[in-house]
């Protein structure tokens, strides 16, 4: 796009989840403390998760956390942090002159509010969102939209601003992650391959359904007008376009969900669980797998340890011989030319 006097810089905002300010559990505990607040995470109403979640869960589970972020804590600090500014300033690199990117995380630092006054101090002539979630769920991406719109409707001037909503079946998305999982699988052979997400709330996604749609059964089966913005039917149409860029028949691969947060018995989360069903796999003569997180574009405490050390450990102790997670796209280069693609066609 030619620059000219007249045109401002588009303004990008990237933006995941967010992670403590260090593993140390004052500050797990504040982070924890925004996060589990948040209405689209746990939807009870207002006057039961202030005091159950910062008066009882938050204490009970910030000092358990903590050990766990301490494991994942790097030089650098937190995967999900640094990985996120270096996407910022490659993808920067990338798109030029034209575009300003910023970077924002939904809790604790930096913040969005900080990341969107950069883009209007830079008078931007109108901003592209960009959550760093593959698939649409209220409690990740529609929180983000939400927060963004709260701080923008207190500007005097509301600048024209879009959403890129999901990227569950985006060509360079799907083709980083193959390619990824490829050179894994020249490196060993694998008898069967797990598509591991994030959980959510089975409940999540009923009330997200179109129309009364989604009865959390066939009807996921397909990606289309009907579901499109269902969690799980976005979760199963990234499981079909990995499992073809990789060359898998439908029978080598199993999609999975994880870190599910509360009791099954009280709020069942989106099943299969990857725990419950990985434990079974060596009875069944599987002994070999590998693993994909693909609802996280970056390494995180839900990769790197769920998936690579714990499920690793379960399915060893269950008789399993060989468990490898592939590395998320984190800055791949085909990874940074997909987020600039996304944009550039916004
Ligand atoms: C992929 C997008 C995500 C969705 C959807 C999501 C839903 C969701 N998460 C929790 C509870 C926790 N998640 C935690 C960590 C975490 N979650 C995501 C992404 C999604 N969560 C990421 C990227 C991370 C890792 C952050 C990091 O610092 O590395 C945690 C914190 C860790 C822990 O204490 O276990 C909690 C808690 C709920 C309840 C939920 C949907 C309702
Ligand atoms: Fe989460
Ligand atoms: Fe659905």
């Amino acid at each position: 796009m030619p620059s000219s006097p007249n045109k401002g810089r588009i303004g990008v905002l990237l933006v995941n989840l967010g992670t403590p300010d260090s593993p140390q559990t004052g500050d797990v505990r504040r982070y924890l403390n925004e996060f589990l607040t948040d209405g689209r995470v746990v939807d009870m109403p207002a006057a039961i998760r202030y005091p159950l979640f910062r008066g009882l869960v938050v204490p009970l589970r910030a000092p358990k956390s903590a050990k766990i972020y301490q494991q994942l804590w790097t030089d650098r600090g937190s995967p999900l942090l640094f990985h996120g500014l270096d996407l910022q300033k490659l993808v920067q690199e990338k798109l030029g002159k034209d575009y300003l990117v910023a970077f924002g995380m939904r809790y604790q630092n930096p913040s969005i509010e900080k990341a969107l006054e950069e883009l209007r101090d830079a008078a931007v002539e109108r901003i592209i969102v960009l959550p760093l979630f593959p698939q649409y769920a209220s409690a990740s991406t529609g929180s983000v939209q939400e927060k963004v719109m709260e701080i923008v409707s207190k500007w005097w001037v509301v600048p024209s601003i879009s959403f890129i909503s999901n990227f569950v079946d985006e060509p360079g998305f799907i083709e980083t992650f193959a390619t990824l999982g490829k050179a894994e699988m020249e490196k060993h052979d694998y008898d069967h391959v797990v598509f591991s997400y994030h959980g959510i709330p089975e409940r999540h996604v009923l009330k997200g359904s179109l129309n009364g749609h989604c009865k959390l059964g066939s009807c996921c089966a397909s990606y289309n007008k009907n579901n499109r913005y269902c969690y799980r039917a976005q979760c199963f149409e990234t499981s079909r376009q990995l499992g073809k860029a990789l060359g898998l028949t439908p029978e080598q691969y199993t999609t999975t969900f994880q870190s599910r947060l509360q009791s099954r018995l009280r709020d069942p989360w989106l099943q299969p669980y990857t725990d419950e069903v990985i434990k079974e796999y060596p009875a069944k003569g599987i002994n070999s797998v590998l693993a994909f997180s693909p609802a996280f574009v970056a390494d995180c405490l839900e990769t790197t340890i769920e998936v690579g050390e714990e499920f690793k450990e379960m399915f060893e102790e269950a008789g399993g011989k060989h468990w490898q997670l592939v590395p998320s796209l984190n800055t791949h280069p085909q990874w940074v030319d997909a987020v600039a693609g996304m944009i550039q066609r916004n």
